[in-house]
């Protein structure tokens, strides 16, 4: 997939499910999404669970149009990485994503702007598209150099992968003042974030899928997904909860007709 000036770019919603669920939860929660679920034709559509529910979920969405990915992953192939997993393991699984650089993993397990960018490459080096997020700090944004750390981020990336891999990935814009809080930028706080994100890529920004994610519900998805440069969400809580999820994908279907 290359870029193609002039291709209007795709909506997309991801459930990022972080660490939960069980066996039976997610068999209830999938029943319900795949009971109420009509394929959509203008949104990309995946669910990432924790790893070891891979299989479950492949197994039930496998022909859905619905698709599953990882919510990370260790650079390497193969190894001695107790506790890890790799992009090749995840594509055993036929994972078609890979969310790389979270800010929770940021956080909670030290993964530096170097160690993000080496994520991306074994992502698509393995064939998976990597979904990488970025987002400021509360204090960030308060000092008023929210920009510059999202710039700061991404270019790590950009200068390891260069730009053309961007072709084939996604990237999030998650606030981090705004995951798990309740709390979601406004539609112009994150507007204006991702124009500067699109700006940052030159010519090939107008092309590249760009979600947005931080307390999105139902109830804001439409105002977000209206605007210009905001291609969908990447969900947390809102994926937990089938009507939820599955009203946010037709928000996001509507939406895609815009412009
Ligand atoms: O971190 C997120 C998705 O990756 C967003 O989480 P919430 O939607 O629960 O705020």
């Amino acid at each position: 997939m290359a870029f193609e000036p002039g291709i209007r770019r795709r909506q997309m919603v991801v459930g990022n499910w972080k660490m939960n669920g069980s066996k039976q939860e997610n068999t209830h929660l999938l029943a319900e999404v795949m009971h109420s679920w009509v394929p959509l034709t203008q949104v990309d559509v995946a669910i990432c669970p924790p790893f070891v529910y891979l299989p479950q979920v492949a197994d039930t969405l496998q022909g859905s149009g619905i698709v599953w990915g990882g919510q990370s992953i260790n650079p390497n192939a193969t190894g001695a990485f107790t506790g890890e997993v790799s992009a090749r393991m995840l594509s055993d699984f036929d994972a078609a994503y890979v969310i790389v650089g979270h800010n929770e993993r940021r956080r909670l397990r030290g993964e530096s702007d170097q160690y993000v960018a080496e994520q991306f490459l074994a992502a698509q080096r393995e064939g998976l598209i990597p979904i990488l997020c970025v987002g400021e700090s509360e204090e960030a944004r308060e000092a008023g150099h929210a920009l510059d750390a999202i710039t700061a981020q991404l270019s790590v990336v950009i200068e390891k992968a260069g730009i053309g891999a961007f072709a084939n990935a996604v990237v999030a814009y998650e606030p981090i003042w705004a995951v798990g809080t309740g709390k979601s930028a406004t539609p112009q706080e994150a507007e204006q974030v991702h124009k500067h994100i699109r700006q940052l890529f030159g010519d090939l920004g107008s092309q590249l899928t760009l979600l947005y994610g931080g307390s999105v519900k139902v109830h804001n998805a439409a105002e977000l997904f209206a605007l210009e440069d905001i291609d969908g969400a990447l969900l947390g809580g809102a994926s937990l909860d089938a009507k939820e999820f599955l009203a946010i994908c037709r928000c996001a279907e509507q939406a895609s007709h815009k412009g």
